[in-house]
């Protein structure tokens, strides 16, 4: 099924996409996964909650939120499993049908999944990380790949979100340095931004690129703070990945989040089908586009380096020359998003720069 057919499938009472909804209640710490039950009937939800929850964080969160909720709620699990990504949503949208609120625990892809199942049914949506890896967490945007690269559609912001620090801080390292690339790559995707607002007046919010790279600049400057496995990293990372989230939901696009870094990433989504994560990919794309853009590539780099994330393709196993590919094919991704990769890149100049800035 095609993006367009996701969107056929929402059948509405009203139009919410232009509206500015933000989560009523984040929770983030040590062990809150356990105030899930409290959270639900702070928010009066309903009798019945639909878990959607993938392979491996099912284990390790979401038979946990199950057991929880299972003592006041008729609880029905969702595995997000593979396959066509529209199918599952399709299928998950049949499932939230048959529950009152819906309950996303698992990375971005997870959440993601969740929050456009609870979109499309008008069902409220509760957003349980389990890890720090992505600024999808508190957004009402969701990212899902199709043939011609990601879209980005309008989902159900999180009416809460339950963060526990110690889930969060005993993933891999590998996923929370991703979510601070994440938000790194928000330096160059207002630049984007603005770049585009200059060149072809695109609107922009004031208030959303402002949240949008105060979240960065914080984190940059705590960088030195990000360890392994560190429940006090877990909460920097998560406060701002939930900051930037806002930041979209301000918005109403990914825009403040997402530039040329972010369509590299989209690009090597398809080149490079199973290299890298997503904060990964764009925290890399992040150095050539604030080269481009004039700004301090280095310490983009150098930040990411403090923090554990790669910052060649090398360092997520691609190869220099389908760095090139997806730097210029990057620019047909959403072609109506204007980006620094805009501005005249050749394959040469492309050859030139991967060659540049991605040495050790
Ligand atoms: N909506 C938005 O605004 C945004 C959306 N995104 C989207 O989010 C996705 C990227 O998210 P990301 O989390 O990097 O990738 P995934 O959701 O694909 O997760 C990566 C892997 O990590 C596993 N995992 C998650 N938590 C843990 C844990 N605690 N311990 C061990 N393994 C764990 C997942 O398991 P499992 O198999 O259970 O899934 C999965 O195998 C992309 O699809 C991207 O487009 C990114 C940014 C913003
Ligand atoms: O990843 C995002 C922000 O970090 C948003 O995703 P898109 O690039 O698909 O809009
Ligand atoms: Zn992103």
């Amino acid at each position: 099924m095609s993006a367009d057919g996701i969107n056929l499938l929402r059948a509405k009472v009203f139009d919410k996409s232009k509206w500015m909804q933000l989560p009523r209640d984040v929770v983030i710490g040590h062990g809150v996964i356990e105030q899930i039950p409290a959270v639900c009937e702070d928010l009066s939800l309903g009798d019945s909650a639909l878990v959607i929850t993938g392979d491996k964080t099912r284990d390790i969160a979401g038979k946990r939120v199950e057991a929880l909720l299972a003592a006041s709620y008729d609880v029905t699990t969702f595995a997000a499993g593979g396959g066509d990504p529209f199918e599952t949503i399709k299928k998950a949208e049949a499932a939230a049908a048959e529950a009152a609120f819906v309950i996303g625990v698992g990375g971005g892809r997870v959440i993601d999944m969740a929050k456009i199942a609870s979109y499309n049914t008008d069902r409220h949506f509760i957003s349980v990380p389990t890890a720090a890896s992505h600024d999808g967490i508190a957004s009402s945007r969701a990212s899902v790949p199709t043939a011609d690269g990601n879209v980005s559609l309008a989902a159900e912001p999180p009416v809460a979100v339950i963060a526990d620090t110690a889930v969060i801080a005993s993933a891999p390292h590998r996923l929370l340095a991703a979510g601070c690339a994440d938000i790194m790559a928000n330096y160059t995707a207002i630049l984007d931004w603005e770049l585009s607002h200059r060149l072809r007046g695109e609107p922009l919010s004031e208030y959303a690129l402002t949240l949008s790279r105060m979240t960065a600049e914080i984190l940059f400057k705590n960088a030195d703070l990000i360890k392994p496995h560190s429940e006090e990293s877990a909460w920097i990372v998560t406060k701002a990945l939930v900051s930037s989230g806002v930041a979209m939901s301000i918005a109403g696009s990914s825009r403040p989040g997402s530039g040329g870094e972010h369509k590299f990433s989209h690009a090597l989504d398809r080149l490079a089908p199973e290299k890298g994560l997503h904060g990964e990919k764009c925290g890399i794309g992040a150095i050539i586009t604030m080269y481009l853009h004039g700004g301090d590539w280095r310490g983009i780099r150098d930040s990411l380096k403090k923090v554990g994330a790669p910052t060649t393709p090398a360092g997520i196993g691609v190869d220099d020359e389908t760095a090139v590919e997806a730097l210029l094919a990057a620019r047909t991704i959403r072609p109506e998003r204007f980006t620094i990769l805009d501005m005249g890149l050749t394959r040469e100049s492309a050859r030139d720069l991967v060659k540049m800035l991605y040495r050790e």
